[in-house]
């Protein structure tokens, strides 16, 4: 070959290099927007607290009709990954049944793929944070602060008569496991609406009423966000 052509075909093999490196460093920047953290993507998070049988999910559904929130309950996402098949299934079954709270990894790992892989930019987080260690892994691995909290303040009575009668088949609904779901709830997930309380962040609702009268306070709630950020 001439020493010509061979000089050229050098120099194209070189070009080839750094062109493909430079496609490289571009489908890494795209992959990492992709795979990023949920806070890079802009994102209003309204976390939804309440003991067992409060209403969340009920007033969650109704959130999602008139404002438009994404609903994420890290308890449906919990017993959807039981229902895949996946390796941490049986983990996580054996603690719903025992209503103790899943490790923190597992659940922001679920409430993360949820988030980014929705379109919307606004979502309900209900049944989470239920203890501290929650609240802070999400905040440690997602940044993201949530910009309220409502709380479905209920009696213990009146929560139990709600579960008992809720036949979702749920294997959580017995006797015997509320009654450990109210202790977690008032020693672990209490502490985590006090902490938020202290930060001035908590709308606290009677959600004791009739199910339409809960959802007029939860209204007075969203529309006095909706006209805060439009003032
Ligand atoms: N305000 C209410 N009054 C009476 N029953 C309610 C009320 N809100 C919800 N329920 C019922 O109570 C049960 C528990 O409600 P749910 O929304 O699943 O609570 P949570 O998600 O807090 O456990 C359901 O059967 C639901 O229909
Ligand atoms: N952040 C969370 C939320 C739920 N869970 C588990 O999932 C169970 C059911 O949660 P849930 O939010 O669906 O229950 P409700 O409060 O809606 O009745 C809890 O009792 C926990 O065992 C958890 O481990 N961590
Ligand atoms: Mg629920």
């Amino acid at each position: 070959m001439p020493l010509y052509d061979v000089k050229l075909l050098c120099r194209s093999f070189v070009q080839t290099q750094i062109y493909l490196a430079f496609m490289g460093t571009v489908v890494d920047a795209a992959n990492k927007e992709a795979n990023g953290s949920a806070a890079e993507k802009k994102t209003t998070v309204v976390f939804v607290l309440g003991g067992p049988g409060s209403g969340k999910g009920t007033q969650c559904a109704n959130i999602v009709q008139h404002f438009g929130y994404t609903h994420l309950s890290a308890g449906d996402l919990l017993r959807a990954e039981i229902k895949s098949g996946s390796e941490n299934g049986t983990m996580i079954q054996n603690m719903i049944k025992e209503g103790k709270i899943v490790p923190s990894e597992v659940t922001i790992k679920l409430l993360q793929k949820a988030i980014l892989e929705n379109g919307n930019d606004k979502f309900l987080i209900d049944g989470f944070p239920r203890n501290e260690e929650n609240r802070a892994a999400f905040e440690e691995v997602t940044k993201i602060e949530p910009e309220f909290v409502l709380f479905f303040d209920c009696s213990e009575e009146e929560m139990e008569r709600r579960l008992l009668g809720r036949n979702q088949g749920r294997e959580d609904d017995n006797i015997e496991t509320i009654r450990k779901r109210f202790k977690v709830f008032l020693e672990s997930s209490l502490p985590v609406v006090q902490y938020y309380e202290s930060k001035g962040k908590v709308r606290k609702i009677d959600a004791a009423k009739p199910i339409e009268e809960v959802f007029e306070a939860v209204k007075a709630v969203f529309n006095a966000k909706d006209e805060k950020a439009a003032a």
